[in-house]
């Protein structure tokens, strides 16, 4: 069944019957991995790579024939309340940058070999300033979460999800407070290079803003403290799930934004791969907080996408062994 993005009600109701993982064509992968001419488990995390596309792909010889590579893009309204040490019109010209082939995005996608497509939302309309009320009322929320969806090729094998949004590290702060708890200081990091002042003015808004919203539910924190880029990276990861490709999360923005999901129902992202353990200190917890194990750890902090496109080509290198090694029946071996 495909979300309905008619309203919040419409979308839960909707999120019931979507498809899980093919059980007979993992168990079939992990039987060929143990025939293939190596050592059991020698190769590691790269075995498991590879059973979890089977899984989601549902076939014993997953392959990336297409990998998608979107990047939202969506400006803040809590920018106002000086949580970002760049200016909002950084958003619009990055994303300039991206369709230029500028970018740090464009440059690991042609290495990877993913398709990549950035997705401005809105950019001259700033959310609200979620400290005095919700960011998106729920008809611009549903509708970002809807442009999200639709951005998924269904023919992918893979979609790469990443983000552009001046000032979105405090509002994914907000939404990791909101579904994880804790406290605020938790969450929020340095970002693009906050200092003393603009740490602290982030860790109040994300106070302030998430006691102001607590009794939303799971996907309305979405609305109330989210963003346009958050809420279609969320519709992505859906619409994927829909279809059961398999989904690579970038870093500490991108997993936030996909947290509303996992608040309303942790089995919502069992179809998702985080790319990487980011510098932003939050990830760290977030990913204990869900079970999550990223793929690298290769102290980035940028967004973009960017480790989704770095942590492809480790998936890329784990399905070739998988598809191309002989088994020790082909070789003559043991
Ligand atoms: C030139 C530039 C390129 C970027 N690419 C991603 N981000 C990253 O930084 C932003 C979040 O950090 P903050 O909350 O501190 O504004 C997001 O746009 C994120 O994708 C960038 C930021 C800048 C300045
Ligand atoms: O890990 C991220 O997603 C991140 C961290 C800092 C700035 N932009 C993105």
């Amino acid at each position: 069944m495909q979300p309905d993005f008619s309203s919040f009600d419409a979308l839960a109701r909707s999120l019931t019957d979507l498809p899980a993982l093919d059980l007979a064509a993992a168990e079939a992968a992990q039987a060929r991995q143990a025939e293939l001419t190596k050592p059991p488990g020698s190769l590691g995390r790269l075995e498991e790579l590879a059973i979890f596309m089977a899984g989601w792909q549902g076939t014993s010889r997953p392959r990336i024939e297409r990998a998608q590579a979107l990047v939202f893009a969506g400006n803040h309204g809590i920018c106002a309340r000086g949580v970002n040490p760049f200016p909002q019109e950084v958003t619009a010209a990055m994303v300039a940058n991206f369709k230029a082939g500028g970018a740090a995005i464009n440059q690991l996608c042609a290495v990877a070999g993913a398709e990549m497509t950035v997705v401005p939302l809105d950019l001259d309309r700033p959310t609200a300033d979620f400290t005095e009320g919700p960011a998106m009322t729920e008809d611009e929320c549903l509708a970002a979460i809807q442009r999200g969806a639709e951005a998924v090729d269904p023919g992918a094998s893979i979609v790469l999800l990443g983000e552009m949004g001046i000032g979105n590290s405090t509002v994914a702060a907000a939404l990791a407070h909101a579904c994880l708890g804790g406290e605020a200081e938790d969450w929020v990091g340095r970002g693009t290079g906050a200092d003393p002042q603009v740490l602290a003015r982030k860790v109040a808004v994300v106070q302030s803003g998430v006691s102001h919203h607590s009794r939303v539910r799971p996907l309305e924190r979405l609305a109330a403290v989210g963003g346009r880029e958050q809420a279609a990276i969320a519709g992505a990861v859906l619409a994927a799930r829909a279809r059961r490709i398999p989904v690579m999360l970038d870093g500490f923005i991108c997993t936030a934004a996909a947290l509303p999901l996992w608040s309303h129902e942790p089995e919502l992202f069992g179809h998702c791969l985080v790319a990487h353990r980011s510098a932003e200190p939050g990830h760290a917890r977030m990913l204990e907080a869900i079970g999550k194990r990223p793929i690298l750890d290769l102290g980035m902090a940028l967004g973009e996408g960017s480790g989704a496109a770095v942590a492809l080509s480790v998936l890329r290198h784990a399905l070739a062994a998988h598809d191309g090694m002989a088994t020790f029946a082909e070789a003559g071996i043991g």
